[in-house]
């Protein structure tokens, strides 16, 4: 035994007693190195365990050099220190753990006692249609179908849809797939989809939106506002086409101009995205509607964000529109923390900092409130991810099909509907040389080998070994480095065969996105550590059109594929190497399961456990009947992921989506709307000052804009949580007239009106305010209504202020400051109140899609639907009145309303009036689990602070967004 002491036994001792489980869990089987050498030290196993455990190839590094150290006293100071550090990392693993542990019991507590009193409330007849309710259907469904069957969409309709990205480069040919951790499969998958969709019968038009990037060294194509994508080869059907049909990128400008900002940097500026894609869609809906609809708009089918962050942008623009969103997540943000949580090498907050998170599972949560149609690529992907968020959960959304479907009563209560449809692959350019066996047909002379081969080959001592193919986006979670220990230390392997890392492109590591340069330096030292030179190929480049020349190589070469993340949310390259005939080596975490299951062609394994990796690697490629069969097995069954089938099943499932479009023009009452003729919008919506003060910045903006010569060229809106009976008696009681103002924005965002007058002087003249209808028609989607009356009357009896053995009801019903779709509720006692987010939390569990708020400093509640919010409420303006947003200027506070971070994103201009008549924000407000930073872009020149509200200050504010007279 190394030391022979036993302070070592004893640190090692200590470690075990620290929980080390996941050491423990593999302790049965020695490792490949150690059965090599024919001699088993438990000591040295379990050290050796916990840092690969912990995946430290640095303290694993400083573990062989203090072996290597000739004197013993230096080799056992050195050991003592490296025991000392073991022997913390798993104390603060433990730590983790058990904090994980209890957040873990806390938040079980808190979903699971609401979400059994839901299903408790649906119990009666909730049984029956649920048994087999999805025979037959093999992409089986969760979540209610509003509609039922009914076909809303006939296959001569004529569809434009609109898919959207936001991050990474997003091209139609040669696209840079693992340039970046942010150009992987997703990038592909929409690309594919775009085309795909816009080969079917019945598609008209489909738009990939993405981000425009003029970033300098990225290609100026990433700067083109429109590219138009070339179809796939399996239209088979003649349609008529005009000059807007087809599928294009239509690239959007937001945030910072010339800067390229990867996926966790987005967040901030996805409002002003949403604006620029309001404006496309709106118009290309017109364009679509004069060529082949009589001039009447031909509106998206379908809004269909992919993941997170366009979950955000879809939600924002199908309330905008009034169009059904679609959702597919990609990557689950809860999945990934859960993942690294358990990897222990990050707490909660650096994982925040990095990922950003909790903003992320916020934005999948918002997906799920808007979304009626969820799209997962597996079963796992629903039962153990989608499951994991507040506002899913499997059995509820069973239930409330079943209720739908038997028209009973869900009582306000609603849940996406869940589709598995996995992605497909191109078969297009598939070339197969090789028979099933992967004998070469008729070999083709070395000239004509695809010059990617010889790139490849150049790395090789002995190119004729089989070849283990990884094609992965160099990032930590595709644990590329337990691949290369796999290979580097299992002899018999690397005798075997040679290892081919595909990783992205790079030019030089020290210029590459830091996390992918820490997995490549990982990987050479790895590679110089084994010395594993002659052994394995890491090419510096490859273009997206060699990818397919690489999988043949290796099927060649009678290689196999491995594809070992700690999870594979899907996992596109496992069905293009089936696609080669190319058997595979994948985790056993997430999809790839079930894609084994369909495919079968290859073995799983458990990502962490080198050896396991090692061995299943050596099986496939050492037993010749077991790869001849996960070959055949493979070609076999890939048509199962075609994109035409993908399709097929995705229109077939929007067509039963119920009737929405919006009403911009189609109201049969007449509004007056002096709005429609302004150039430029103010929009007061103060929130925290008292009524004096904002009667005071009410009249010093009017003020300025008269004195400046723009009155008649700008309108008024007052933004607020006031009823409009609140707002006519404040201006009365200040003498003002309601027709000052174009418009009210009021009830949180629940209501607008315009006001009017009859009457030929201020003084005889009768004001009235006119509702606009359309726009509640745009909100009332899922609106719970009655039935979420009544639940918020009853949670309300439930929040009290205790007093020994007194309680007392903190929060009534307030109905006299309640609309249609807005409830009230008066707050006696804000601190007993619990924080917004845990209401939006029990709303979610409860499935009730609604949006609450705090409001009037706290002494009120409002909760309206989810479509609804002040910020909506102004984009809904500029669309049905022409109003170009980059001239609207919103005036807020320094505090206010829940919703008040919402009005600073997008195109528009925010001033932000500071000083002492704002009052500070009440605790209860926040709604959010992470910054500010993560929702607005405070140093975005279209936001402007001031001190003071005076009519000066008000001027200088205008002047310095360069709004000035004329
Ligand atoms: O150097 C590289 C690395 C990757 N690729 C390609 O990029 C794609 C990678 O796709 P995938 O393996 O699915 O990985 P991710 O980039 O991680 O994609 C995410 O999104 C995919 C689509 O939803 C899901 O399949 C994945 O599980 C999920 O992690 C494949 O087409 C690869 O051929 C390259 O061409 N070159
Ligand atoms: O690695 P993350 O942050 O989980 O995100 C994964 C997402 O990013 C991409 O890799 C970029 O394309 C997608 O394939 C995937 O949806």
């Amino acid at each position: 035994m190394y030391g022979n002491d036993n302070w070592i036994n004893s640190y090692l001792d200590a470690i075990l007693d620290a929980g080390k489980g996941a050491a423990a869990a593999g302790g049965d089987r020695p490792s490949l190195l150690l059965r090599e050498r024919g001699h088993f030290s438990p000591a040295r196993y379990f050290v050796e365990e916990v840092i690969t455990g912990y995946d430290e190839t640095d303290l694993y590094k400083t573990w062989l050099r203090a072996n290597a150290m000739r004197s013993p006293q230096e080799r056992n100071t050195r050991l003592e220190n490296m025991t000392w550090r073991i022997w913390n990392l798993a104390r603060k693993k433990k730590e983790f753990e058990k904090e994980e542990a209890n957040r873990l019991l806390k938040r079980h507590l808190e979903t699971e006692k609401p979400r059994l009193d839901v299903t408790a409330d649906m119990s009666e007849d909730l049984f029956e249609g649920e048994k087999g309710e999805d025979a037959g259907d093999p992409s089986v469904a969760y979540g209610d179908s509003t509609t039922g069957n009914t076909s809303r969409i006939s296959s001569v309709d004529k569809l434009y849809i609109v898919l959207i990205s936001l991050h990474g480069l997003i091209r139609g040919e040669n696209m840079e797939l693992g340039r970046d951790s942010d150009t992987g499969g997703q990038v592909k998958y929409v690309v594919e989809l775009a085309k795909a969709l816009s080969s079917c019968p019945g598609v008209y038009r489909v738009d990939l939106l993405t981000r425009e990037i003029l970033a300098p060294n990225f290609d100026r194509g990433y700067g083109e506002p429109t590219e138009a994508l070339i179809s796939t080869s399996f239209k088979n059907f003649k349609q008529e086409r005009g000059e807007n049909s087809g599928a294009y990128i239509i690239r959007i400008p937001f945030g910072p101009k010339d800067k390229y900002l990867a996926k966790e940097h987005l967040w901030p500026f996805i409002q002003e995205f949403v604006d620029g894609a309001l404006s496309h869609i709106v118009h290309m809906s017109r364009a679509i509607g004069e060529e082949i609809s009589c001039g009447q708009p031909v509106w998206p089918a379908v809004i269909h964000g992919h993941y997170a962050s366009a979950g955000v942008a879809a939600a924002l623009l199908s309330g905008a529109l009034n169009v059904p969103m679609v959702f597919t997540g990609h990557f689950l943000g809860k999945d990934k923390l859960e993942e690294l949580l358990k990897r222990g090498r990050q707490t909660r907050e650096q994982i925040n900092m990095t990922y950003k998170i909790m903003r992320r599972i916020e934005a999948e949560e918002l997906a799920l409130d808007a979304s009626e149609i969820v799209i997962a690529s597996t079963r796992q992907e629903i039962e153990e991810q989608w499951n994991l968020y507040d506002g899913f959960e499997v059995i509820l959304a069973r239930k409330l099909r079943a209720r739908v479907k038997r028209g009973a009563n869900c009582y306000g209560r609603y849940m996406p509907r869940m589709v598995i449809i996995p992605p497909g692959v191109e078969f297009g350019h598939i070339i197969h040389d090789f028979d099933m066996d992967g004998e070469e047909d008729g070999p083709s002379p070395a000239s004509e080998d695809p010059p990617i081969w010889s790139e490849i080959m150049r790395f090789f001592t002995n190119p004729r070994k089989p070849m283990i193919l990884a094609v992965a986006r160099p990032y930590p979670e595709k644990n590329i480095t337990t691949l290369v220990k796999a290979f580097g230390e299992c002899r018999p392997l690397r005798e075997l065969a040679n290892l081919t890392l595909i990783m992205g492109n790079r030019e030089a590591i020290s210029k590459m996105h830091n996390m992918s340069a820490a997995v490549l330096t990982s990987v050479l030292t790895l590679i110089d550590e084994y010395d594993l030179y002659g052994q394995v190929a890491y090419p510096k480049h490859h273009k997206h059109s060699e990818v397919p020349d690489i999988y043949r190589l290796a099927v060649r070469t009678k290689g196999a594929f491995v594809n070992v993340p700690y999870f594979e949310q899907f996992g596109v390259t496992l069905i293009e190497a089936a696609m080669h005939g190319l058997p595979v080596i994948a985790t056993k975490n997430g999809a790839p399961v079930e894609i084994n299951q369909v495919l079968d062609n290859g073995l799983l394994v458990d990502p962490h456990d080198q050896h396991a990796i090692a061995d299943a690697l050596y099986k496939l490629l050492s037993e010749k009947q077991l790869w001849s069969r996960c070959r055949e097995n493979g070609l076999k069954n890939i048509h199962q992921f075609s994109w035409p089938e993908h399709c097929k099943n995705y229109l077939s499932r929007i067509s039963t989506l119920g009737p929405r479009y919006p009403a911009f023009t189609s109201n049969k009452e007449q509004i007056r709307a002096p709005i429609k003729g302004r150039k430029h919008i103010t929009v007061i919506a103060v929130d925290s000052v008292s009524k004096e003060d904002l009667i005071h910045i009410i009249r010093n903006s009017i003020e300025v804009i008269r004195t400046e010569n723009l009155l008649g060229l700008t309108g008024f809106v007052l933004s607020t949580s006031m009823t409009i009976a609140e707002i006519h008696s404040l201006l009365i009681s200040a003498g003002m007239l309601p027709t000052e103002f174009d418009a009210f924005i009021c009830n949180s965002g629940s209501d607008l009106y315009y006001p009017s007058r009859s009457g030929d002087t201020p003084s005889n003249s009768r004001v009235t305010f006119a509702l606009d209808r359309n726009y509640q028609s745009h909100i009332e989607y899922h609106w719970g209504g009655e039935g979420l009356r009544k639940y918020l009357v009853k949670w309300a009896s439930s929040v009290v202020e205790r007093r020994g053995r007194i309680e007392k009801q903190v929060i009534f019903e307030d109905s006299e400051h309640s609309s249609t779709y807005c409830l009230s509720f008066k707050v006696v006692n804000p601190n007993h109140l619990p924080p917004l987010k845990e209401l939006q939390k029990l709303m979610r569990v409860q499935s009730l899609r609604c949006h609450p708020l705090y409001n009037h400093g706290a002494t009120r509640l409002s909760v309206i639907p989810i479509h609804a919010s002040r910020s909506k409420a102004l984009r809904y303006l500029s669309v049905r009145w022409g109003i170009e947003l980059p001239n609207v200027v919103v005036l807020v506070g320094e505090t206010g309303d829940s919703d008040y971070e919402e009005l600073f994103g997008g195109l528009h201009k925010t001033v932000i009036l500071k000083g002492e008549f704002n009052t500070p924000a009440n605790r209860i407000h926040t709604v959010r689990r992470y910054p500010l930073q993560d929702v607005v872009a405070l140093d975005s020149s279209n936001i402007i602070g001031i001190d003071g509200c005076s009519a000066d200050d008000m001027r200088s504010a205008l002047k310095q967004l360069g709004i000035t007279t004329q």
